[in-house]
């Protein structure tokens, strides 16, 4: 689709000609695609560790190390993925031969987890498990680059659609784009689990590991096919080049000149990167400074994503430790995590449609940077909120286990056999105690065998707690079992709700609205037009970053109660968020397309010969322009914080 460019600001007025409601239409492909991708993403993700531990047979450390691994290299590889679209293949390219490797990354997985591939004796067990776990290794590794790579280049990609009167609509796009990656998160987290807790196989039935990973496959396929189709419509912006090896160059050689000109009888200049000019285009110059300016702002980021990631670990393991029958339904201690997609749905919307609008008719200017601080004070106030609920916890209970622990003690004159349809107490000898077996949270059936004896009874076991049963000596053939053996409560339930989670569910995900939303967005506006992707890259780094953190914290702070790592934590975020808004108050707001198009123009006078004088008051004006700005943010111009 041809874009139109107005010949005095450079601007380009991307896809006017279909547009439905104000949008292109292309965009309606790139959302679909990032649903299924995101689909395939988290619904893999939710079943990988079961995968390791049950199928691989991995203990609970190994499994955890390569997850993490996984997790960390699918946001770092974004960077391989945005210097290849900005420099070589440009982004389409890039989004569908990544996305073909991430496809064949996800039937790997889906293939290494068939058992009967090599369960050549039949047994259920697969017999070569270093094919697949050679297999499995294979798939995760295309997979991180797939997803990795595809990431920066979509969303940009996304923005790149609208043209530059479209600013309004392209804001609505990243929250719609942020909507699409929680709903497509949401839907796979519910449903992988349950293909994976199914019965398949050829020879033998075991759990379901390839239908769980091959309907986050078929996903992948479908995201491909859906972008493809839009193919005709999408804007395609040109890679410029190697545009990554001219930035580190023009780097490199300013940092030299500088050195070289130490001397004082050199007039310093106004910006570092200006001693590039001698050699650099001052165009490229100009972008460098736009991306150095912001990565230097993404230096306290992470620190959100710290907090933020630990809703899968420290969060989850809090709600082991708490009471999750919520009356109809029992929510398992990990699904409390989907508290986050969920209120991400609610949330978009009605802070776009509602609560930004009423800021805005207050009369504040609630710009990025802003709404960005608010989101990680947000997220601090979360983890107060953890913390307070770790107080309760700890003073409701001195044991803290998910598991409900059960034993039985046998006061027949006979040997007794104790099962339920998922755990085996075993024989136990007359006047005899057996070891204490987990069960399951919720009604558990006990099915008792002593000769011809034979009886069920039932019983309800709240949230870590533990019980002992006694079999009486008087229980024969005939006898009611469900009214003859009592019970005595070794452990109390856990007594405080996981409904008290709820909170720090609401304030951590809100802190992501804001700034997480908005950082996408940010990326993209701030970003040279050459450079929009790794800029996203840039974005993503800050997620991956955060996640080594939470790594090397829980290693080095190891405080001896739980609520004070909470509240380390809080204390933490709250001091980069101080640091952030100082550097977010010194930023000044810049549309890259009108400093662009004021460094093309003054090239293109170049050629009608203007006198010397005149280009050097001009390019000096311009160098001012991006140095220091004062005018409105989303107008084209620029603003302070
Ligand atoms: C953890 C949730 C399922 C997804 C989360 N709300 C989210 O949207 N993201 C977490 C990292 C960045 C972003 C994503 O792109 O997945």
């Amino acid at each position: 689709m041809a874009d139109h460019e107005d010949p005095k600001t450079g601007k380009k007025n991307k896809g006017t000609s279909k547009e439905v409601c104000g949008y292109p239409l292309s965009i309606f492909f790139i959302v679909v695609n990032e649903f299924c991708e995101r689909f395939s993403y988290y619904g893999m993700r939710a079943v990988l560790v079961l995968y390791f531990k049950y199928f691989l047979r991995w203990d609970d450390d190994l499994a955890t190390s390569i997850y993490h691994t996984f997790v960390a290299l699918c946001y770092l590889t974004p960077i391989l993925g945005a210097i290849v679209a900005d420099s070589w293949l440009g982004k389409f390219k890039t989004i569908i031969y990544l996305s073909i490797v991430y496809a064949i990354g996800q039937v790997a997985m889906a293939v290494s987890a068939i058992h009967d591939i090599t369960d050549t004796d039949r047994d259920g067990t697969p017999n070569n498990m270093t094919f697949h776990v050679v297999l499995s290794m294979v798939g995760l590794f295309l997979i991180a680059l797939g997803t990795g790579g595809i990431k920066p280049c979509v969303a940009a990609f996304g923005g790149d659609q609208f043209g530059d009167h479209q600013e309004r609509q392209r804001r609505t796009f990243f929250s719609v784009f942020y909507l699409c990656i929680n709903g497509g998160s949401l839907l796979s987290t519910i449903i992988t689990p349950i293909l994976r807790a199914q019965n398949c196989g050829i020879y033998s039935k075991q759990k379901c590991y390839s239908l769980a990973f091959g309907v986050p496959a078929a996903l992948m396929v479908v995201a491909l096919v859906v972008f493809i189709v839009g193919s005709g419509m999408y804007y395609k912006a040109k890679p410029e080049g190697n545009i990554m090896g001219d930035v580190c160059k023009c780097i490199g050689f300013a940092i030299s000149n500088r050195y070289k000109h130490r001397s004082k009888q050199y007039p310093s200049r106004e910006h570092w990167m200006d001693w590039a000019e001698d050699k650099y285009d001052k165009l490229l110059i100009a972008q460098i400074k736009m991306v150095l300016k912001v990565l230097f702002l993404y230096i306290p980021l992470p620190m959100f994503w710290t907090l933020f990631d630990q809703k899968g670990s420290r969060w989850t393991l809090q709600a082991t430790t708490m009471d999750g029958n919520f009356g109809a339904i029992v929510i398992q201690p990990d699904q409390m995590q989907t508290v986050n997609p969920i209120l991400i749905l609610t949330l978009v919307p009605i802070m776009d449609s509602v609560i930004y609008p009423l800021i805005k008719k207050c009369g504040l200017n609630f710009t990025p940077l802003k709404r960005m601080t608010v989101g990680m004070f947000l997220a601090a106030l979360a983890f107060v909120c953890a913390a307070v609920v770790q107080i309760e916890i700890d003073v409701s209970r001195k044991h803290l286990t998910y598991f409900n622990l059960t034993q039985f003690v046998n006061g027949m004159n006979k040997p007794v056999n104790v099962s339920t349809s998922e755990v085996v107490f075993g024989q136990i000898e007359k006047f005899h105690y057996s070891n204490y077996s987990q069960i399951r949270n919720g009604r558990a059936t006990f099915f008792l065998q002593s000769g011809q004896l034979s009886c069920a009874f039932s019983r309800d076991f709240g949230f870590g707690s533990s019980y002992t049963f006694f079999i009486p000596s008087t229980l024969s053939l005939g006898s009611n079992c469900q009214e003859s053996i009592t019970g005595a409560e070794d452990i109390k339930p856990n007594s405080v709700h996981m409904a008290l989670q709820v909170p720090q569910y609401f304030f951590i995900t809100a802190g992501e609205v804001m700034f997480s939303v908005t950082g996408l967005e940010f990326s993209y506006s701030q970003a040279p037009s050459n450079m929009k992707a790794v800029l996203q890259a840039g974005w993503l780094l800050t997620v991956a970053i955060g996640n080594f953190i939470v790594l090397i914290v829980a290693e080095v702070a190891k405080l001896p109660k739980q609520w004070t790592e909470y509240v380390l934590f809080a204390s933490l975020l709250l001091c980069v968020c101080i640091i952030f808004s100082i550097m977010a108050y010194f930023y000044t707001y810049i549309d890259p397309t009108e400093i662009e198009a004021k460094f093309r123009r003054n090239v293109g006078d170049d050629d009608d010969d203007k006198n010397d004088k005149q280009r050097k008051l001009e390019m000096e004006m311009m160098k001012r322009d991006l140095d220091r700005s004062d005018d409105e943010h989303y107008k084209g111009k620029q603003t302070k914080m």
